[in-house]
């Protein structure tokens, strides 16, 4: 099935529009998982077991893998995660951007090798840099647009003719680049009036990945407010460190899968 239509039927069926990012901090992990060779693999699958039930998907982020070495853990993930939980689609987050050539390694790394449905890329180098990922049909291409960082401001902010450059980036990926109907962009919850200004240029079938809530402040009710569509669904909002980081007086998958159900109640309760 394809990513769109995976997507889709996840919102419905698991009635939550939370995605857990899966940011593995070797500093940060448990100490039971120390010295395992397996560690960050181990971390990341319990913490999918115990989040499951409270998602929409999943968003393992590379960087955290590849700084250790440990793309095999991610292969492993990304495998356990197709098969244990088919209804619920993989995000790869790689922020990709390169000319054509390269692209097409990329996206045979994301969508062949680690079989993700959907990757996030960089909209910066223009769309013959995006077509190679369009090439693998059914998958999903999610373009960084208003990113939730303050420095984002630099650059998707300047003005083009009258209009934001991170609305000509909306504008293109809806109207032009989204030629297999798979694509999404990135708005970050930590900027709900631009969340909206999207939702509102892009109409209601583009999903919108919306990281920023939990660590980086993004406030809930605005970001349900300004991102849903008219089905109130067409958000992925994301949350890593305060799911997987998350204390309690049980055990760290209690834990976190207490946040991922606080968090999921949250947004239902303000979609
Ligand atoms: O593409 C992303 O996922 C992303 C885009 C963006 O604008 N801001 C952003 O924080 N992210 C990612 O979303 C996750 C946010 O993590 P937390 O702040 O811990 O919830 C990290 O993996 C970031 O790399």
């Amino acid at each position: 099935m394809s990513f769109i239509n995976t997507l889709n039927a996840a919102w419905i069926k698991s009635n939550s529009l939370l995605m857990v990012g899966l940011d593995p901090d070797i500093t940060k992990m448990p100490a039971e998982l120390a010295g395992r060779p397996d560690s960050i693999f181990q971390f990341c699958k319990q913490i999918v077991d115990a989040t499951a039930p409270f998602v929409c998907g999943f968003k393992p982020q590379i960087a955290y893998f590849a700084a250790e070495r440990a793309e095999g853990q991610l292969e492993d993930l990304c495998a356990y995660i197709r098969e244990t939980y088919p209804q619920l689609p993989l995000v790869l987050d790689a922020k990709r951007g390169d000319i054509g050539a390269t692209a097409t390694q990329y996206a045979k790394e994301v969508f062949g090798r680690y079989n993700a449905h959907a990757v996030t890329v960089s909209p910066y180098l223009g769309a013959d840099s995006v077509d190679p990922y369009l090439e693998w049909e059914d998958r999903g291409v999610i373009v960084l647009c208003r990113t939730s960082n303050p420095g984002g401001s630099d650059l998707q902010f300047l003005m083009t003719d009258g209009v934001p450059l991170y609305l000509r980036v909306a504008d293109l990926v809806a109207n032009k680049w989204n030629k297999t109907g798979q694509c999404g962009l990135v708005v970050g919850a930590t900027f709900p009036k631009e969340l909206a200004a999207v939702r509102k240029a892009v109409g209601n079938d583009i999903p919108l990945l919306v990281p920023g809530i939990g660590a980086q402040g993004g406030d809930i009710a605005a970001t349900c407010a300004a991102g849903c569509n008219t089905q109130k669904t067409g958000m992925m909002i994301n949350s890593s460190r305060a799911i997987l980081y998350a204390k309690g007086p049980g055990h760290w998958t209690e834990a976190a899968a207490a946040a991922a159900k606080q968090t999921r109640d949250d947004i239902n309760a303000h979609r």
